[in-house]
C-alpha cells in the first residue's frame, strides 16, 4: 500500500493530458524493463477521455496488454458497455493485438450468469498473470501486476463497480465478482474488487468537479472503503489522484 499523492490541475481536460503522457512514459519504462505493458481502463467522462488521448501517442502496442476494471452486464452490442466505448475512443484506432484485449464477457454471451462470467474473467486475469510470469497472489487467485489501473470515481467514492456498504466492495477472496443490483444503472455488472485492483503497481485515479469533492477528501483522507470505496485502492508503488480545483476543493 502507498501513501497518496494528489496533482491538482486547471480543469478536466489539463488533467486528462497530464495522465496520458504519464501513462506512455510508463508503458515505455515498463516495456523497456519486463518487455510488455499492462494497462487497466475505466470508463466514465475522464476515463475515455484519456483513451481518446492516448490515440494521438506514439506507443508500442503489440506490447501492451489492456485490461478492464469494469463493465455493465449487458448484450454485447449494447452502448452501454465500457469495452465499445473504449473501442470508440481508442482500441479501433491503435494496432493493438486483439488477444492482448481482455474484455469481460457479455450477458449474451452467457445466458446472462453474472457469477460465471464473473469467473471466466477471473480466469483470464490468472492466465494472463501466469503466462507474463507478472502475477500477484490475491486471496483465492491470481491477477497481473498492472502497471496502471485507472479509475474514475462516482460522487459517493464507487470506483469500478464497487459501491459504499455492498457485498463486492467488502470482497477480500475472489479477484473479479458479478454485481447484481448496483445503484446507479445498470444493476448488473462485473468488476475487479479492491484485492486486485491492489495488485497494481500504480493506481491512478481521474476526478474532477465539485461533486466528486468530498469523496477526494475521505478517499484521500483514508476512510473506510467500506463507507468511501475509493479509499481502498492503492497501488503496491504509487497512488495519483489527478484532479481539477473542484474536486481538491475540499483538501486540507
Ligand atoms: O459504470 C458507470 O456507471 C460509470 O462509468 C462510472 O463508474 C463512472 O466511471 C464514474 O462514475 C465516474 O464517471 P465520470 O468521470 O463521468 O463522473
Amino acid at each position: 500500500m502507498t501513501e497518496p499523492t494528489v496533482r491538482t490541475f486547471d480543469d478536466a481536460a489539463a488533467l486528462v493530458a497530464a495522465a496520458a503522457d504519464d501513462l506512455v512514459a510508463v508503458i515505455e519504462q515498463a516495456q523497456a524493463e519486463r518487455g510488455f505493458a499492462s494497462i487497466v481502463l475505466t470508463g466514465g467522462t475522464n476515463g475515455n477521455a484519456l483513451s481518446a488521448a492516448l490515440r494521438g501517442k506514439v506507443i508500442d502496442w503489440s506490447r501492451v496488454d489492456v485490461f478492464f476494471g469494469d463493465e455493465r452486464f449487458v448484450a454485447g452490442d449494447d452502448p452501454d458497455r465500457n469495452a465499445l466505448q473504449a473501442q470508440d475512443a481508442l482500441l479501433d484506432h491503435v494496432p493493438v493485438p486483439s488477444e492482448r484485449v481482455y474484455t469481460f464477457p457479455a450477458a449474451d454471451e452467457f445466458s446472462g450468469d453474472g457469477e460465471l462470467a464473473a469467473r471466466v474473467y477471473a480466469k483470464r486475469l490468472a492466465d494472463n498473470a501466469a503466462e507474463r510470469g507478472n502475477g500477484v497472489a490475491v486471496g483465492g487467485g491470481l491477477v497481473p501486476r498492472f502497471d496502471v489501473h485507472l479509475l474514475g470515481m462516482g460522487g459517493e467514492g464507487h470506483i469500478n463497480s464497487l459501491f459504499p456498504h455492498t457485498d463486492a466492495v467488502r470482497e477480500q477472496d475472489a479477484t473479479v465478482v458479478s454485481v447484481r443490483d448496483s445503484p446507479k444503472p445498470p444493476p448488473r455488472r462485473l468488476t475487479l474488487t479492491l484485492p486486485a485492483v491492489g495488485a497494481a503497481r500504480r493506481v491512478w485515479f481521474l476526478v474532477s468537479g465539485a461533486d466528486k469533492a468530498e469523496a477526494v477528501a475521505e478517499g484521500v483522507g483514508g476512510a473506510s472503503p467500506e463507507d468511501w470505496p475509493c479509499a481502498g485502492a492503492h497501488g503496491s508503488e504509487q497512488t495519483v489522484w489527478f484532479l481539477d480545483g473542484a474536486a481538491a476543493s475540499r483538501l486540507g
